[in-house]
């Protein structure tokens, strides 16, 4: 067994991307086979080598491992000889209608109530003319020749599908400048590289009528591949995720301080049966069952990201995390706020609140006094896991004040937020000189 992904070049990858990475990886790491990571960049006008570093980056942060890394710019000599192949067999022909002259036959078409597919005009060329349109200086690019039958396939997500060629244009396969198209390397390749299942995303559902007649026309059998069409990934707004738009980009949920794991765990379980669960990607691969993946689209939800993202954190070690965290942090520090926050980016805020300076929060005129008494009442240092306890216990006693009137404004005054760590074990890591200065502002 041998799957691969393939992406194109052409961006960062996005979550949708991802998706289909980690369905791919996960499948094969279950069944013990091999993952191929293959590069789809016949597209030269777009593709970027900027982009294929930054993907190879960005499959290895979610812990993604390949077994095999190909490039189709590298294999331009196999699509070559399969070319070669199809002109010989008579399945590709040469066209020379230009983009004006097919959108006008288009649209002719539709006014004739006939589907807009292309006419095959150019199959009956005869070799004069061939010769003739050729001595005018016109170069042909080449169509495949579909067979005039209905494709099917047993999908293992999307169920007993088909596709009826009748009702797609020929696709171009070669360009008029020789370069090769996305439609026949791809088959190309999964041929060659020895992939036995294509699992991808379902706006690949025409390709892959398309791509297994392509596939018989090079020799191999119809069933040759089993296939697996995922359905797309929208963002939270029902749209259309795009490599253009930086949005949910592998890259921007790292910066935003995103676990992988939070990640991989989220997207191999969106859409199924199963509920995610954070699990490291071999506890992953064990229990993954693509059969379990709904056929309906799936809608990016970054609360549920986010709430296994805080469960993740919450176990993790100082240790792990000691890079990433602000310059200085303690272990005491990670301790303490760790189960209160969705991500690592928002610690640079609670290490400012304990170890730097915040914005003084504005606080009622009724609250000045209960602040200054505050001041008066706290003890001295050294602080522990107790002071907290020690000092709100004397100020209901002096004040009279109990439960909300009594922590909120203290909470407010000290962290500028309404919520967040447990105030004892902030408080210690403040020390007294912080707190009391941040009182003493909160009651001006
Ligand atoms: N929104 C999405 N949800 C799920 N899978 C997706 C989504 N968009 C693309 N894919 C899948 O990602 C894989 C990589 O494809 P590709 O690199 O062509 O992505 P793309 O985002 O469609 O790229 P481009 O915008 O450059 O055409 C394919 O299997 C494709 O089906």
């Amino acid at each position: 067994m041998k799957l691969r992904f393939a992406p194109s070049p052409t961006g960062l990858i996005h979550v949708g991307n991802a998706r289909q990475a980690i369905a791919n990886a996960l499948y094969a790491r279950h069944y013990g086979g091999r993952f191929l990571l293959r590069i789809d960049d016949t597209d030269v006008a777009r593709s970027r080598e900027e982009y294929v570093t930054a993907l190879q980056a960005d499959l290895q942060w979610l812990g993604i491992e390949w077994d095999e890394f190909v490039r189709q710019s590298d294999r331009l000599d196999r699509y070559a000889l399969a070319i070669e192949h199809l002109k010989a067999t008579g399945r590709l022909y040469p066209c020379f209608e230009s983009e004006q002259e097919l959108a006008s036959k288009r649209e002719a078409r539709i006014r004739a109530r006939k589907p807009p597919i292309y006419d095959r005009a150019m199959l009956k060329l005869t070799p004069q003319q061939r010769a003739q349109a050729e001595a005018n200086g016109k170069v042909p690019y080449w169509r495949f020749r579909l067979s005039d039958r209905m494709v099917r396939w047993d999908d293992m997500v999307m169920g007993e599908s088909r596709v009826k060629l009748p009702s797609i244009s020929d696709p171009v396969l070669v360009r008029a400048d020789g370069t090769v198209l996305y439609t026949l390397a791809s088959v190309v390749d999964d041929i060659e590289t020895g992939i036995t299942h294509v699992v991808r995303g379902e706006d690949h559902v025409t390709n892959t009528g398309v791509q297994i007649d392509i596939a018989v026309a090079l020799g191999v059998a119809a069933d040759h591949f089993r296939f697996a069409h995922l359905p797309l990934l929208l963002d939270e707004g029902g749209g259309k995720l795009s490599k253009r738009f930086d949005g949910l980009s592998l890259r921007s949920l790292r910066q935003d301080g995103i676990e992988p794991s939070a990640i991989v765990s989220y997207l191999a379980r969106l859409g199924s049966a199963d509920d995610p669960e954070p699990m490291s990607f071999a506890e992953q691969a064990a229990s993954y069952d693509l059969s379990r993946v709904s056929r309906s689209a799936a809608r990016f939800d970054m609360r549920q990201l986010l709430g296994l993202n805080r469960r993740i954190m919450h176990t993790m070690s100082f240790e792990e995390v000691r890079p990433r965290l602000p310059e200085g942090a303690t272990e005491a520090f990670w301790l303490a706020v760790r189960g209160n926050v969705d991500m690592i980016g928002e610690l640079r805020h609670w290490w400012d609140v304990v170890a730097g300076s915040i914005v003084p929060p504005v606080m009622e005129a009724q609250e000045r006094d209960y602040l200054l008494k505050a001041v008066d009442l706290l003890p001295a240092e050294p602080w522990g896991p107790e002071t907290w306890k020690t000092w709100t216990t004397a100020l209901k006693e002096a004040t009279g004040r109990t439960g909300k009137a009594l922590f909120h404004p203290l909470r407010l005054s000290l962290t500028g937020e309404e919520k967040g760590p447990e105030m004892r074990d902030l408080l210690p890591l403040m020390g007294y000189d912080r707190v009391a200065g941040r009182l003493r502002i909160a009651a001006r």
